[in-house]
């Protein structure tokens, strides 16, 4: 961990999507995928997003990496805001920024060489000179872990942790300084998981990278992630260090989440029972009053029904949007 400024602050990031229907594609409403949704990441730190399916970790994703326009709130990187970038701070933010996906072999394009795909970005954006090119590929394949003959070989020849180590020597051939993980490990099995989690670490040590990384696996969060923040329903449930907020979850929908693994934490503190989470997260196109949670939680009052509840601090760098266990809290 640095004391340096955040290399990103996202503060108050609203991102909305018109519901379209019929031949004209009318807008018959708005989704509000992502509201009032506030992180900063110090540079050289790893910052995971988590949550189920459907509750706005890729939107918030896709609107760093500038793929959706923000409706609302600010994105600023290394202190500038994004939204008032002029096109060669842009460009220059879009090199300083990269992503690995999930599924490398839908974001690798299928008849290219290993050797073509990492020489393509380093050619366009001039980034080495021809006569060098040759040697950057076998760097940026050594540095991920692959020998140089893999320069020849194309997607469909390697196996799913290989293309994925491929798509992280794309991402630093660009030389960047954030890189947003979307689910970049999901796909692949547990023990190739490993590999590629240890591969990020040590990228992140040698290089100082500054990870946002989404995630679904509580265990590969936790692990990779120095801090967390939990989202439901597009709102943040609840952010912390990534310690405290497994030992010691405040918000009962992230008790419910960590629940809902297997946990050999002897730290982990038994609190209230919290229902187990059942049935789907509800559309955001029609949220439930109040805290979104309140209809998955058994200890939702009145108050919770008509109330959002406020994201405040429940320790110092622990906060919680909950008027139960985020306020009041309970003793261990
Ligand atoms: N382009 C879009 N148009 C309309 N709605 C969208 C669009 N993209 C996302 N959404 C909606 O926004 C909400 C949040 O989606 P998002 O993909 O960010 O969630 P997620 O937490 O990343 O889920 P997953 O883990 O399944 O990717 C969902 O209800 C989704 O249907």
């Amino acid at each position: 961990m640095t004391n340096e400024a955040p290399l990103l602050e996202v503060e108050n990031l609203q991102v909305d999507f018109a519901i379209r229907k019929g031949l004209m594609q009318r807008t018959v409403g708005v989704v509000r995928a992502v509201s009032g949704v506030s992180f900063s990441i110090p540079r050289g730190t790893s910052f995971g997003l988590v949550g189920e399916s459907g509750c706005g970790k890729t939107t918030v994703a896709r609107a760093v990496l500038q793929l959706v326009e923000a409706s609302a709130g600010t994105i600023r990187f290394d202190g500038e805001d994004i939204a008032g970038m002029d096109a060669p701070a842009l460009q220059k933010f879009r090199s300083r920024v990269q992503a690995v996906f999930q599924d490398p072999f839908s974001s690798l394009n299928p008849r290219m060489s290993t050797g073509r795909i990492l020489s393509e970005p380093l050619r366009v954006h001039r980034l080495k000179p021809d006569s060098e090119i040759k040697a950057e590929v076998a760097r940026l394949l050594d540095i991920c872990g692959l020998p140089a003959r893999f320069a020849d070989l194309y997607p469909h020849e390697m196996s799913g942790g290989q293309r994925q180590r491929v798509g992280i020597a794309r991402a630093l051939a660009m030389n960047p300084e954030l890189i947003v993980c979307d689910e970049a490990v999901s796909a692949l099995d547990v023990s190739i998981q490993a590999q590629i989690i240890n591969l990020l670490e040590d990228l992140q040590k040698e290089l100082g990278l500054t990870y946002l990384f989404i995630g679904h696996d509580l265990s590969v969060v936790r692990h990779i992630c120095d801090q967390v923040g939990v989202m439901y329903l597009g709102r943040m449930a609840e952010t912390a260090p990534s310690d405290p907020l497994f030992a010691k979850p405040r918000h009962p929908y992230t008790r419910a989440l960590i629940d809902a693994v297997p946990n050999p934490d002897p730290d982990y503190e038994q609190g209230r029972e919290i229902a187990p989470l059942e049935g789907e997260v509800p559309s955001p196109a029609n949220p439930p009053s109040g805290c979104f949670f309140h209809p998955r939680c058994r200890l939702a009052t009145e108050r919770c029904r008509r109330e959002v509840p406020v994201l405040d601090p429940v320790e110092p760098g622990h906060l919680a949007a909950c008027w139960e266990t985020g306020v009041t809290v309970p003793s261990g």
